[in-house]
């Protein structure tokens, strides 16, 4: 379960005397996640949940995500909104990691969405990319393609693990997807994770979007490449281009992309596949067989990357179709 931190009563109480938020009524870590430690906190006036920064996050990005989430809400998007303390302040620490409290989102995500979550995801993705617009900090992407290659030399040959040359296979697939990388797409501050893990709803309908600890400034189209690995992959690694193409037009409802935009999504989409393989894969290596969060599987990346690798060209995710 994703509590790498535990809080203790004592703790808690007293730092919760910084807020004026009610009185506890529960306080229970959640086991979702893998970055973060987060806790479920009920009170008299409302449910909140409190994050301590763990693994990636830097401290000194947490008013980039803390000012994204304000602007976002104030746009009338659905994310959480960070809680202020009686003086004012946001951003914290408890029992020596920095935290937040932010508010509580109803709703549940889903493991397989269906085709109209599809759809929604694909018009909130759109919704963030203008809403971001105009905001006054920034981010450059931690986990952008120039980290990559020290990312794999820093597994180097217990890449080979996962199989018969496999280092040699990655260090092909990636300079091929670098040396194809494009850059003169329109850039904006893009979500980077927005898995279905990160991503509420009732019924079918979309209730919010939380998780924005990797989110930066970026190609907005990789955003795409990102949701169309992680939502429209079946549990068999077949790739669903009904799904893909709802979320295509979903965004596209919102905002149009450019041909140069479509065309090249392959190389997006291999890239995300790529990103999240090599982060995978190094926490495959580095977790501790006895840690409380399992590592995911990085192998379930690279058939994706293979995918996009394999494809002729954008009619592959459903465009111009
Ligand atoms: N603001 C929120 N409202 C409701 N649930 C939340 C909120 N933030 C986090 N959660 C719950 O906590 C879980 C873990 O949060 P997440 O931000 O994905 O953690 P991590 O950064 O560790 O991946 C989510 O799957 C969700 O169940
Ligand atoms: N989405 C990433 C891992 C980060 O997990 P999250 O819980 O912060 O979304 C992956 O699947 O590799």
């Amino acid at each position: 379960m994703a509590v790498y931190t535990e809080v203790d009563d004592t703790t808690l109480t007293e730092f919760l005397s910084n807020y004026d938020i009610g009185s506890v009524i529960s306080f229970a870590g959640i086991a979702e996640g893998v970055e973060n430690s987060n806790y479920l906190l009920r009170t008299t006036k409302a449910h909140f949940i409190l994050t301590l920064y763990e693994k990636r996050v830097q401290a000194d990005d947490l008013p980039f995500f803390v000012e994204l989430m304000e602007h976002l809400a104030g746009k009338g998007m659905n994310c959480p909104l960070p809680v202020a303390a009686k003086d004012g302040s946001v951003l914290s620490e408890i029992m020596g990691r920095p935290c937040a409290i932010f508010t509580f989102l109803d709703g549940t995500s889903s493991r397989f969405p269906n085709r109209t979550k599809c759809r929604n995801l694909g018009t909130a993705l759109a919704q963030l990319h203008i809403n971001a617009e105009g905001i006054s900090k920034t981010r450059p992407n931690a986990l952008g393609p120039e980290s990559w290659k020290s990312l794999l030399d820093s597994v180097g040959s217990r890449t080979n693990e996962l199989g018969d040359d496999m280092l040699m296979q990655v260090e092909k697939r990636l300079a091929h997807i670098t040396s194809n990388w494009p850059n003169d797409l329109p850039r904006g501050i893009i979500h980077a994770d927005l898995f279905p893990n990160n991503v509420l709803f009732m019924g079918d309908d979309l209730t919010g979007l939380i998780d924005f600890y990797f989110a930066c400034e970026d190609i907005l189209a990789y955003d795409i490449g990102i949701c169309l690995n992680s939502w429209c992959f079946e549990a068999d690694g077949s790739f669903n281009m009904t799904k893909s193409r709802a979320l295509i037009n979903g965004y596209q409802s919102v905002r149009k992309l450019s041909d140069d935009e479509i065309n090249n999504i392959p190389v997006l989409a291999a890239g995300s596949a790529m990103r999240f393989f090599l982060t995978r894969l190094y926490d495959w290596m580095n977790t501790p067989k006895d840690a409380l969060v399992s590592p995911k599987d990085p192998m379930e990346y690279w058939s994706i990357l293979r995918f996009h690798q394999s494809v002729s060209g954008p009619s592959a995710y459903g465009f111009y179709q």
